[in-house]
């Protein structure tokens, strides 16, 4: 194993990236966030200004790509964030420089920004051969042919990110798992074509069995059913070719599943809002749908347009989660707002839409969900799962709210 990285590695690296303005250093100038270590992965951010942060992607893909090309680097994640002035970086504190990171699954990365998720690749449902029949163009406005309804499972709820890798599917496991502590019967199914996680956040190997009149046996982990792309799209399968079979696996996932009866389906859906996910939000029968950010503004840009891709396709949003709120260094204790804090929280506020809880940035999460044993039923007892089931307790509220007729209408105050 190499050594594990250190933050003077990781700056030295970034010096060679040009600012904004192309004059000088990210580093020099002061844009960089507390740089954070955890296990190999480095997480940080860079201070833009908001109207210039379409052109500065190929900023932070450059500081991404020169910290994944250190050694002893698996993964990065790195946001360009608005709401710190430049220069105005915190003290470095000690970061949880652990001790040299394995156990993250060899596929890609989730912290790949090159890969699933950032866009829909070519081929995906929306534009190419495997565009379904009879759905409308997506976005279009009110197209929302309500799936056909599985049978036995009472809800559908979908569990969806702006962009990749913030968390979507550590939190749509041990949502799913808070459900089941509640009470629930629970299955779970991973839509995620571009990077299916089920298979390595529930330790699952394998393929499903098929059973009589063409039907699958969803595999099992903890108590809940689950099935996975993963499971039934070969690795080695060119991502060009997996957009077009998204939609009939999906619709195969669903019909063809014998899911028996359930409460509660979490989708894990792809990340983003492009046409694939869309399509893929009118094909299914969404009771209602749960949106998984960072804190950090620019993110929330694409929350936003997560939550407008539920209301065109006329699915309630049952909430919004705050995840890596606050890292919590496991050595000190201390807490640092990477990502910032509380973003997701004020934004729900502004959008009229629940806000079901933050989750910090913390090494155990990281460990259980890449070890195949999801915190809410490793340890119960920690902070983060406590914060997991609460936000299942709140996300089935809200089910029940929308199931039920809906959420009271917001009160028309007639400005005088
Ligand atoms: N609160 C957290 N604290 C620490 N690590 C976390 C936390 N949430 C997720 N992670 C880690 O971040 C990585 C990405 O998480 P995950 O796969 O759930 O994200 P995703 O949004 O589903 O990604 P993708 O879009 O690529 O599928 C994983 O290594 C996971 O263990």
């Amino acid at each position: 194993m190499s050594e594990a990285v250190t933050k003077e590695q990781v700056l030295d690296a970034l010096k060679r990236i040009p600012g904004p303005d192309g004059k000088g250093d990210i580093v020099a100038q002061g844009l960089l966030s507390e740089i954070v270590i955890t296990q190999g992965k480095v997480y940080f951010s860079i201070s833009v200004n908001p109207d210039r942060a379409k052109a500065l992607e190929g900023m932070r893909v450059d500081a991404e790509h020169a910290v994944k090309s250190l050694p002893g680097v698996e993964g990065a994640l790195v946001t360009l964030t608005a709401d710190r002035e430049p220069g105005s970086a915190p003290p470095p504190s000690q970061s949880g420089n652990g001790a040299g990171g394995n156990g993250a699954s060899a596929q890609s990365s989730p912290f790949d920004s090159s890969g699933p998720g950032q866009q829909a690749p070519t081929g995906s449902p929306g534009k190419g051969p495997g565009k379904p029949q009879g759905l409308g163009t997506p976005g279009q406005q009110n197209a929302r042919p309500k799936g056909t309804p599985v049978p036995g499972v009472k809800s559908i709820i979908a569990v969806a990110s702006g962009k990749g890798g913030v968390g979507k599917s550590t939190t749509a496991v041990n949502l799913a798992l808070g459900l089941k502590a509640l009470g629930k019967t629970v299955g779970i199914l991973d839509a995620d074509i571009y990077g299916p996680s089920m298979p390595r956040l529930l330790a699952l190997e394998g393929k499903p069995q098929e059973l009589a009149g063409n039907k699958l046996q969803p595999m099992e982990a903890f108590g809940m059913k689950v099935m996975s792309m993963g499971f039934l799209v070969d690795e080695e399968t060119p991502m060009i070719w997996r957009g077009p079979m998204v939609m009939s696996a999906l619709s195969q996932m669903l019909k063809d599943v014998e899911w028996g009866e359930l409460d509660v389906l979490v989708v894990d859906m792809p990340p983003g809002t492009g046409d694939a996910q869309l399509t893929m939000a009118q094909q299914v029968p969404l009771a209602g749908a749960v949106i998984v950010s960072t804190p950090q503004d620019l993110a929330l840009i694409d929350a936003r347009k997560g939550l407008n891709m539920f209301k065109k396709v006329d699915v309630p949003v049952l909430g919004i989660v705050e995840n890596m709120s606050t890292f919590i260094c496991p050595h000190c204790g201390g807490q640092s707002d990477i990502f910032g804090h509380g973003g997701a929280r004020h934004e729900a506020e502004r959008l009229g839409v629940p806000f079901l809880g933050e989750v910090p940035l913390t090494m155990e999460v990281r460990e259980t969900s890449d070890s195949g044993e999801p915190l809410v039923v490793s340890a119960p007892d920690s902070e983060p799962a406590k914060a997991y089931l609460e936000i299942a307790r709140k996300a089935a509220a809200e089910l029940d709210q929308a199931k039920g007729g809906g959420r009271a209408a917001p009160k028309i105050v007639m400005e005088q």
